[in-house]
């Protein structure tokens, strides 16, 4: 009898699996096939590849423009054509608003009222009133504190490392940003290259440990497995560090509104904001909002340096090519600032090859074009369809909830729109070439509304913390380099596995 009840059980599990395995197939879409429990995502729900690159290695199962596969028991749809995500992202937006993660306010309202999560319409009315915080004239203002964590890293690796044959740059780089983003979101000095036990940078290597099983089951889940979510009562982040940052955070705001002084930094601008009583957001909406500055600001932009400087260590010409433009830049100008950034790619765009020095320091702006192209950080984006849709010039509806997903990281090495894609090669993106780019093949901060707000401010981050490193430092492999850069697989976003360990050497020593 127990044997009838375990197969019954058994069976009964097995048909709840695999129960919508037929949906793609009653659509005539072609899929991937399933398996139960795991669907089609099979490294991915046992860790032993990104969450990227099992997108990556969906796209290359297919030559169509879209194809259905299945997380889990799940049906879901992967674009493949940048026609067809240009629909998605642009065209047809107010039929794919909001993204898939779980919206979980019953047990973690702070997280619920993060940008990145938040659902429509609070997302669109949210997204309104963060917008100016990031425009030309608020990022310039911020500059000034880039700066200073700047020299705080370069004073760091001229004074503090003992040993230049191997350091690891991904490390040095997540100090740097979380510096950046204590001093401009939090208007903190997080103090990380100071003091090994900052609090500051211990919170941040925490809330994104991708080495911790723990914290990559919980991204998963909340990403691709609600269920799971709603089950465990999960939290994205842990309860202790979101404390820290949001008492950080609200002790700032009252001393500064009492103390009247200006730093320039994000809480200046919301008090501004609300002196002004103009779009302003309170409680922990406002907590939400200055902790996903910090989680998708920190990360994102300190392994878009890491990998940049790798490029750099494994092509040494390039290198040179970045450091004369730096070094004519600094010669005419001074010390390279927002402005002098700034202007050259406003000169670049509004008068192309006006003079030398831009021309040259554009090259420094299509090395990290080229840099985000090989390493998205954030390697696909993901849409939930809020409506039913049917796929243009097709019979093919899409129904209501089902998860897309766009495969950056595959797009960006797919040959018919990057010849040559594992060679590192920033004149693609030169002024001559950069026409034949489909701007939907190349989607490193997204598109369409719900874009990177924070894209211009982590540009300007990576980009003042390489120009500073690259003042000073030569960049070169040593025998721990890889050849080719591992992802963790535990990851969510792209992350070097192991860290990125490099020589360094002073630069006037070198030349
Ligand atoms: C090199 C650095 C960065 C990269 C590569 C990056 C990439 C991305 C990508 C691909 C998305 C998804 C866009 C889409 O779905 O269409 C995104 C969204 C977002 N990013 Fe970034 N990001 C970076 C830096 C930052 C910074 C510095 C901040 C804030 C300080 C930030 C805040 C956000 C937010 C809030 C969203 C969600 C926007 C929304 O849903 O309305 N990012 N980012």
């Amino acid at each position: 009898m127990m044997f009838v009840i375990f197969f019954a059980v058994l069976f009964l599990i097995y048909y709840y699996l695999t129960r919508n395995f037929k949906h793609w197939e009653k659509k005539n879409v072609p899929f991937i096939k399933p398996l139960p429990f795991f669907g089609s995502i099979y490294d991915g729900v046992l860790m032993r590849h990104s969450i990227g690159e099992v997108f990556y290695d969906l796209y290359y199962k297919s030559t169509k423009p879209f194809v259905g596969f299945f997380i889990l028991d799940k049906p879901c749809l992967l674009i493949r054509d940048p026609k067809l995500i240009k629909k998605i992202l642009v065209n047809d937006f107010q039929y794919f608003y909001d993204r898939n993660a779980v919206n979980n306010k019953r047990d973690d309202p702070i997280s619920t009222h993060i940008l990145f999560i938040l659902k429509n319409p609070d997302w669109r009315e949210l997204r309104t009133k963060m917008t100016p915080v990031f425009t030309s004239s608020k990022i310039k203002i911020m500059s000034e504190l880039i700066e200073n964590a700047s020299h705080e890293m370069t004073n760091y690796l001229n004074n503090h490392i003992k040993d230049y044959n191997s350091v690891e740059m991904r490390d040095v780089c997540l100090k740097f940003t979380v510096d950046v983003i204590g001093s401009t979101i939090f208007g903190v000095q997080a103090n990380s290259f100071k003091d090994e036990n900052s609090q500051f940078s211990s919170v941040a290597k925490r809330l994104i440990d991708w080495d911790d099983i723990v914290t990559a089951f919980r991204f998963r889940c909340y990403l691709l497995a609600p269920l799971f979510v709603n089950l465990f009562r999960m939290k994205l982040f842990p309860p202790d560090c979101v404390n820290f940052l949001k008492n950080t955070f609200l002790d700032i705001m009252d001393k500064r509104s009492v103390s009247n002084k200006s730093r320039n930094d994000l809480i200046d601008i919301l008090l501004q904001m609300k002196n002004d009583n103009r779009n302003f957001i309170e409680g922990d909406i406002l907590v939400s909002q200055a902790l996903m500055f910090f989680v998708a600001g920190f990360e994102t932009t300190s392994s878009t340096m890491g990998f940049a400087l790798y490029e750099f260590a494994r092509n040494p010409d390039i290198q040179d090519k970045i450091r004369n433009e730096i070094k004519d830049i600094s010669d005419k100008y001074g010390d390279i600032k927002y402005d002098s950034l700034k202007e050259m790619e406003y000169l670049d765009m509004c008068v192309k090859g006006i003079t030398n020095y831009g021309n040259l320091f554009n090259f420094f702006k299509f090395v990290i074009l080229e840099v985000l192209r090989k390493y998205p950080v954030v390697p696909f984006l993901d849409r939930k369809c809020n409506t039913t849709y049917t796929i243009p010039d097709t019979n093919v509806t899409i129904d209501k909830d089902t998860p897309i997903f766009i495969p950056s990281l595959a797009l960006h090495y797919d040959p018919q729109y990057f010849p040559n894609a594992d060679i590192f090669d920033p004149e693609r993106f030169s002024s001559n070439n950069k026409t034949g780019i489909d701007s939907f093949a190349y989607l490193p901060f997204g598109e369409g509304p719900r874009n990177c707000i924070g894209a211009r401010f982590g540009l300007l981050t990576a980009k003042l913390g390489l120009v500073h490193i690259l003042k000073e430092f030569v960049v070169s492999c040593n025998e721990k380099s890889n050849e080719k850069i591992k992802f963790n697989p535990k990851g969510m976003v792209l992350s070097a596995l192991n860290g990125i360990n490099l020589k360094l050497s002073k630069v006037e020593k070198a030349t």
